[in-house]
């Protein structure tokens, strides 16, 4: 579903004569809550002092009318805040969902795909609902009040005004406090999270080496600290409730105070102030909420800020990569990579050789943009890389993920409409000589390392890219039969190919040759001799 980019920014935004309508009825509910408690209270008093019933008679009507009001108008604005937010929902969830798509695989893994689709769109829902509406509300319901107030007495009125605005702040202090809290605790929820996946995914190792009792204990640990950090913070936040209590109660004492109005009409101020503070204090403990909101707000916004990927339709660029450069640096490590700077016209062929760790994969995963470099810079067809389309470089990497489905569908991930006859035309030339119907088990379990690792292999000659990246793709075969499938894979490889390998006699023939030694280009590049089985 395409649409106009004016289209889609009118889109961008909540539909704004309805919230404001919505806004303007939860107002009307909310100061006709107010008005019926404040009428109700005039009322008890005056007809204590027993004037004739005449003089109730408009007080007993308006009490029945401002019941009648503020339910229903209470009842309109659900529908009315509801329906402009849900339409709003709809209309985001779709374009959402539609800016995802086509970068599933390769930018968002499965959690991240959910989080961003359910929460961060519901998270719209929240700021609307809970704050922004409720926020108008308070602000129109104190405007009115103090007005109310202004006409019986102005010293009053100033009373309410100063709470008010005390009361309006401390949502504020709620926010940054909840920020503070969140940030601080996110080090630890993330080695709690891990440490959960390792006791998980590493238990049979925990426990046959007898450490799964320690390591239960240091995620144990890892968790009170939370807890306990999380106790810190509801303290700070139950000091701030209670002091927005005590703002309402002062208010409310200064309005009995100054008042200069009769007893009944006093009562009836105080009492619709006190009740106005109800409006109000809520929205410290919603404030909690906001920095929650504003990171979805944000990502909400990063994804749809996202370029489109083209369609499959569309013809790829022909994958002329550029390295500047180019250096990767994790924090607090030596350089993973330094200085790579690398010209590589369509048709290509470069071979990566360098001993563990010196680098290799990093620089794979430069070329895929998986790793963002963190000096100089990657082009591609004179683009800067993080704008590819995800079909032109793609390949086979030491660790590739193997879904919990058939082979059929394994494969289909790099081509979604290929028949049969081309699946099994890629499994025939990276060796691999399972049933398509095949289940391959959770992470690839019901199949063996050699079996995953051709199947990858297989993924990525079907994906034909124009630039093929296969890091030791042959590793784990025996390296005369490894030797045949690699030599079948490169010749059916049309464009560039990048190939990281330990064993130099894979390199033969191919244009060029990049060793790496502590992520750094060994002095010479050299072109190597006649390739078995390629170009
Ligand atoms: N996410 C990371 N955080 C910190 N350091 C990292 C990270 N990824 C890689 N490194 C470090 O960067 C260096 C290069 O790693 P890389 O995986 O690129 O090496 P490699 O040449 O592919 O090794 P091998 O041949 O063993 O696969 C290593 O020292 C590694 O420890």
């Amino acid at each position: 579903m395409c649409r106009k980019p004016s289209e889609t920014r009118e889109k961008d935004t909540v539909d704004i004569p309805r919230l404001i309508r919505a806004a303007l009825l939860a107002a009307g509910a909310e100061l006709s809550g107010l008005a019926l408690t404040g009428t109700a209270a005039w009322l008890l008093l005056r007809a204590a002092e027993r004037p004739p019933l005449a003089a109730l008679t408009v007080a007993v009507l308006a009490v029945r009318v401002f019941a009648l009001l503020r339910g229903g108008l209470r009842y309109a604005e659900r529908l009315a805040g509801h329906e402009v937010v849900l339409r709003h929902l709809a209309e985001l969830r779709t374009r959402v969902y539609e800016a995802l798509l086509p970068q599933r695989v390769a930018r968002h893994s499965g959690a991240d795909l959910v989080t961003r689709l359910v929460s961060d769109v519901d998270a719209v829902q929240d700021a609307v609902l809970r704050l922004l509406l409720p926020a108008g509300v308070a602000m129109i319901a104190g405007v009115v009040v103090t007005t109310v107030v202004a006409l019986a007495s102005l010293p009053a009125a100033a009373a309410v005004a100063t709470g008010l605005v005390v009361a309006a702040l401390l949502p504020w202090p709620a926010a940054r406090l909840t920020a503070a809290a969140s940030a601080a605790a996110a080090p630890a929820r993330q080695e709690l999270a891990e440490r959960a996946v390792e006791l998980s995914t590493g238990r049979r190792e925990l426990i046959a080496y007898g450490a799964e009792p320690a390591a239960r204990a240091a995620a144990g640990a890892v968790a009170d600290g939370l807890a306990a950090r999380s106790r810190r913070t509801s303290a700070w936040m139950a000091a701030l409730t209670a002091a927005g209590v005590l703002v309402q109660l002062a208010t409310t004492a200064a309005v009995a105070l100054l008042s200069a109005a009769s007893v009944p009409v006093t009562a009836a101020l105080t009492l619709s102030v006190m009740a106005l503070f109800e409006v109000v204090l809520p929205l410290t403990a919603a404030s909690r909420r906001l920095p929650e909101v504003r990171a979805s707000l944000r990502r909400v916004r990063a994804v749809l800020g996202e370029r489109p990927t083209p369609r499959e339709d569309e013809e790829p660029g022909p994958g002329h990569l550029r390295l500047h450069d180019v250096g990767v640096t994790h924090p607090g490590r030596p350089p993973a990579l330094a200085g790579v700077s690398l010209d590589l016209p369509p048709g290509r062929r470069l071979g990566i050789l360098g001993p563990s760790g010196s680098g290799k994969t990093t620089l794979l995963h430069v070329l895929l943009a998986f790793v963002e470099p963190t000096s100089g810079h990657v082009t591609i067809d004179g683009r800067p890389l993080r704008e590819h389309d995800a079909r032109v470089v793609s390949g086979a990497l030491a660790d590739a993920h193997v879904f919990h489905t058939t082979v059929r569908e394994n494969l289909r991930l790099a081509k979604p409409r290929a028949t049969d006859g081309e699946l099994l035309e890629a499994c025939a030339t990276a060796g691999f000589d399972l049933p398509l119907d095949r289940g391959t088990g959770p992470d690839g379990a019901a199949l063996s390392g050699g079996q995953r690792q051709r199947l990858a292999l297989a993924r990525a000659v079907l994906a034909a890219p124009p630039v093929l990246l296969l890091d030791e793709p042959v590793e784990g075969l025996d390296p005369e039969h490894g030797d045949e499938v690699l030599a079948r894979v490169l010749a059916a490889a049309k464009g560039t190919v990048v190939l990281v390998t330990h064993r130099p006699g894979q390199l033969a023939g191919f244009d060029q040759v990049l060793t790496l030694a502590d992520g750094r280009p060994a002095p010479r590049a050299s072109a190597a001799g006649p390739a078995p089985g390629s170009r």
